[in-house]
């Protein structure tokens, strides 16, 4: 048999998250999430996962190259080295893949510049982007790496949604434009949702909420993406775990010229103590909802604006796609935290938008509908799979270059 398994980097700017599938049967092989990169206690998880067997680890990981040393050191444990022959690709999620990069692309020294060049627009996420892909290439400098791009799927756009309302001639010298993120997500989960109605993705429009610690909502019509939340960077849009999502930007004057502060403190404000953390001091909905629970009045009222501007995108999107077949929850917050999904469409009867009580309680990691049976817009939870999207698009690539 010809050698088929791919390995799926996703480097964040703290955490690589990793997956080894074999793509001639999709069998997952093993898993892992080294995190805190840079700290002392930095954590390293991985699951072997046709044996079950899962190894943890805490101590210092200096940096992104470290991390990426150790998971490889885990995967030769269990024989599934980056040496081996049966490997036939390496996947890397890149966020920012600008205008330039519509489709999953074998990585080449262009590719890196381009990538580099993207890291003003993503500064949270490119570099370690390309560190992961760097080191990667080192260590297997035969085997293809594929970059499958977030930004990819928002290319279809219309630039009615695309643009600003600038000088074009400022935005388009600065390349200044709204290229969206997650979009390996939003692409996966609603082509999932529309198999979820027994629907091909052209006939079913579709909102997608990809709620996990960035958050970013997106409307999609006939399996293209018509409009997103995110922006020039992974900053606009819905509230986020640490990052503020939309606000005018004339507080950043603001906050330059009263408050004194400099550009580089404005983007930490922004990117890192904003959101859900600057709101309440937690990131974490689990956290939010027991302090709620406790009556605590700071997370309630973190917890009212996330799901006042939830709200608004899902008005938004049902306006920008005229019917909408049905809106999908996903990632950490969307999968698993039932109060959020409840509060989100309260209240939205008129725009056909309900959930069953007893079926948004169910925890389950399948794909399945929360709304009432007769609902004329479908409410559904779909776990996104990034890891398995990417494979797939990379295992595809090699094969059609073959
Ligand atoms: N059981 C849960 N209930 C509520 N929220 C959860 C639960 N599990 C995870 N989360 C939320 O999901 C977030 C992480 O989502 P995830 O999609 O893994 O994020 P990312 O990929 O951006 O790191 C956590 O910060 C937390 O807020
Ligand atoms: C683009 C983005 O926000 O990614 P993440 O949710 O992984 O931070
Ligand atoms: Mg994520």
């Amino acid at each position: 048999m010809s050698p088929s398994r791919v390995l799926v980097l996703n480097s964040g700017s703290s955490s690589v998250k990793y997956q080894l599938l074999d793509m001639s049967d999709g069998v997952r092989l093993a898993a892992g999430l080294v995190e805190r990169i840079g700290e002392e206690s930095a954590r390293l998880k991985h699951a072997h996962l046709t044996s079950g067997a899962v190894r943890e680890w805490t101590g210092p990981i200096a940096d992104h190259e470290a991390a990426l040393k150790a998971l490889a050191e885990e995967l030769d444990k269990d024989g599934f080295g980056l040496d081996s022959p049966e490997l036939v690709a390496i996947g890397h999620r890149v966020v920012h893949g600008g205008k330039t990069f519509t489709e999953p692309t074998v990585i080449d020294e262009v590719v890196l510049a381009e990538i580099e060049r993207l890291i003003p627009v993503a500064p949270l996420h490119n570099p370690a982007n390309l560190i992961g892909i760097r080191t990667a290439m080192a260590l297997r400098p035969d085997l293809p790496q594929v970059a499958v791009f977030d930004t990819a799927f928002h290319t279809t756009m219309p630039e009615s949604a695309a643009r600003y309302a600038i000088d074009v001639q400022v935005a388009d010298e600065y390349r200044v434009r709204r290229y969206g993120f997650h979009g390996t997500s939003h692409a996966y989960v609603s082509r999932a949702t529309a198999k979820l109605l027994g629907k091909a993705p052209e006939d079913v429009n579709v909102i997608v909420l990809h709620l996990g610690n960035g958050a970013s909502a997106s409307a999609v019509r006939g399996g293209k993406c018509v409009d997103t939340s995110m922006g020039l960077t992974p900053l606009e849009g819905l509230v986020m775990g640490t990052r503020s999502g939309d606000i005018d930007p004339a507080v950043i004057f603001h906050l330059a010229r009263v408050g004194g502060m400099s550009i580089d403190e404005i983007d930490t404000l922004l990117n890192k103590k904003s959101g859900l953390v600057g709101l309440c001091g937690d990131n974490d909905m689990r956290e939010i909802r027991r302090r709620i629970d406790e009556g605590d009045a700071k997370a309630r009222l973190a917890f009212d604006i996330y799901i006042h501007r939830l709200k608004k995108y899902i008005g938004a999107y049902c306006a920008v796609l005229g019917t909408v077949d049905a809106i999908a929850f996903t990632a950490g917050v969307g999968e698993n935290a039932a109060p959020v999904r409840e509060a989100a469409v309260a209240g939205l009867e008129t725009l056909g938008l309900s959930v069953d009580g007893a079926l948004n309680a169910v925890r389950s990691d399948q794909p399945r509908l929360i709304s009432p049976e007769d609902a004329r817009v479908k409410v559904a939870v779909v776990p996104t799979d990034e890891e398995l999207e990417i494979a797939t698009q990379t295992y595809a690539l090699v094969r059609q270059s073959d």
